[in-house]
């Protein structure tokens, strides 16, 4: 208590709203209100690089501070606020990703972090392609969508191919299937609203006396994934190999190679982590990409004509594959564009300054102060972003020279930073280079309500959810739906 009331005391020269030097309920309140993320980037408009959101809490605005907060020597453990995404399953702590401790997280990156690197790509390729496949079928039937839910179900339907090697048929369906994509929604609103009171978190939700008072029962992610687990476990001790090398698969190898360090618990935990935080921020993501084009006609047809050139020179196939996306230079810059102006994340990348304190933006901040880069100013960053940084224009990133492309490349920090940057960024970028040249080669689409604003009508959560974004789909002249 008298360590953060010094710590309090020392941060009494960075401005910020009056209540939130005095108690952390103000963050509390103001992140349950509409419009949380437009608030930090006026707030950071108004009072500069830095601003104090708590009595121990800073946000942070400076692309110089990336290197200071995220960088690996030492590494800043992550803030209280993650504690709000660690779930609860029967009474226990699920171990998950996200909100691990360091030393936790390392033992994991151990034991799975292979399983995620670029050279694991191509057993997920198969998998993502049959979904997105499925996805342009569904959609050719339908001359009207709303893309966001049929992203969200993609998403889903993605991961448990990758997971489980099953798709328990979201896209189909075009709905949640066993309330698991609404477990994977709650998740993220419960981190969303809790994240600024850890403590209060635990009394009232994550304690033994609130887990009696509640009697919740099992949330459906954690009863699919064990269903998933203890069916592939029976499997495996009557047949030898199973034909498909998914995440679950992986894991058991794991298992079986070092029983004492990987308990069923952590297969569970890392696996709920992934669907977790694979599903809605891949979704959101390519639903505001598409919804960013349908404003833009002319990074609509820029992004076609490198399609079309591509398909007619040979050097894209229907589908694509992924060396093929992988080159498309304006496609990249079309996602990276996305992801800059509404950066999926709203939860805070909040890191705890070490013993000794910090110099950031040009201020001293005492050891034991929580502080973030928010992403949204962070991507708003004139100096590194040009004065339009405001508008989608995803020919900023192909116009840099080395210098200024190598700089809004440290800036951008849609997957975070550092030892605990995004575990999924290479799928995420597998999925998302597969599925959108998929859609804009067979699709023209356009917004059924042209005047439509998602920045007004997004829900912010731990992430930015979208609304819904009804779309009209016509399938284009050339167009070889497979
Ligand atoms: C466009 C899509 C995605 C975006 C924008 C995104 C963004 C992020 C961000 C900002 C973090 C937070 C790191 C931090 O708190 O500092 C994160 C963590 C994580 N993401 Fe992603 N993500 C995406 C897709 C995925 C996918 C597809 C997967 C899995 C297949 C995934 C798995 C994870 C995991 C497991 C973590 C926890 C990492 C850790 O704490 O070490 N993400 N992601």
């Amino acid at each position: 208590v008298v360590q953060l009331a010094v710590s309090s005391f020392k941060l009494r020269g960075i401005p910020g709203p009056f209540a939130a030097r005095f108690t952390d309920v103000w963050r509390f309140r103001a992140m349950r209100s509409k419009g949380w993320s437009e608030r930090l980037v006026a707030l950071h408009k108004k009072h500069g690089k830095l601003v104090r959101l708590g009595p121990n809490h800073v946000s942070v605005s400076d692309p110089a501070a990336i290197p200071v907060i995220y960088g690996t020597s030492p590494v800043w453990v992550k803030g209280p606020s993650y504690y709000g995404a660690a779930t609860v399953s029967k009474g226990r702590t699920v171990p998950s990703v996200i909100a691990m401790g360091e030393t936790q997280h390392t033992a994991v990156r151990k034991s799975a972090g292979r399983h995620f690197t670029t050279n694991s790509l191509l057993d997920y390729e198969e998998p993502i392609q049959a979904a997105t496949t499925e996805l342009v079928r569904v959609l050719a039937r339908n001359p009207t969508a709303d893309i966001a839910n049929y992203l969200q179900c993609f998403a889903m339907d993605v991961l448990m191919r990758i997971a489980f090697s099953e798709s328990l048929g979201f896209i189909e369906k075009g709905a949640d299937v066993d309330g698991i994509l609404a477990a994977v929604v709650a998740r993220f609103d419960h981190w969303g609203h809790w994240a600024a009171l850890p403590g209060a978190d635990y009394l009232f939700n994550k304690s033994a006396l609130a887990g009696k008072l509640r009697k919740k029962g099992d949330s459906p992610l954690a009863s699919v994934s064990m269903e998933q687990l203890l069916k592939r476990k029976g499997a495996m001790s009557t047949t030898e190999k199973p034909d498909r090398m998914d995440l679950l698969q992986k894991f058991l190898d794991g298992q079986a190679k070092y029983p004492d360090i990987v308990s069923d618990d952590q297969i569970l935990g890392i696996i709920m982590s992934t669907i977790g935080a694979g599903a809605d921020t891949t979704a959101g993501t390519l639903a505001y990409t598409l919804y960013l084009l349908c404003k833009n006609p002319a990074a609509t047809q820029k992004l076609q004509a490198e399609l079309d050139n591509a398909l007619a020179d040979g050097t894209l196939t229907n589908p694509p594959t992924w060396p093929q996306v992988n080159k498309l230079p304006y496609l990249e810059a079309v996602l990276k564009e996305s992801m800059r102006v509404v950066p999926i994340a709203s939860w805070g990348l909040d890191r705890v300054v070490p013993a000794g304190g910090a110099t950031i933006a040009g201020t001293y901040i005492p050891g034991g102060t929580v502080v973030g880069c928010q992403i949204d100013s962070v991507h708003l960053d004139e100096d590194i972003y040009g004065r339009d940084a405001a508008a989608f224009r995803p020919e900023r990133w192909l116009e840099a020279d080395e210098d200024r492309k190598r700089r809004m490349d440290r800036a951008f920090l849609a997957f975070s930073a550092g030892k605990r940057t995004c575990t999924g960024i290479h799928i995420a970028w597998l999925e998302m280079k597969k599925t959108l040249p998929l859609l804009m080669m067979n699709f023209d689409m356009e917004l059924v309500n042209p005047g439509q604003d998602v920045r007004g009508e997004m829900r912010i959560s731990a992430v930015k959810y979208p609304p819904p974004i009804w779309m009209r789909i016509r399938q284009r002249e050339n167009a070889s739906i497979i």
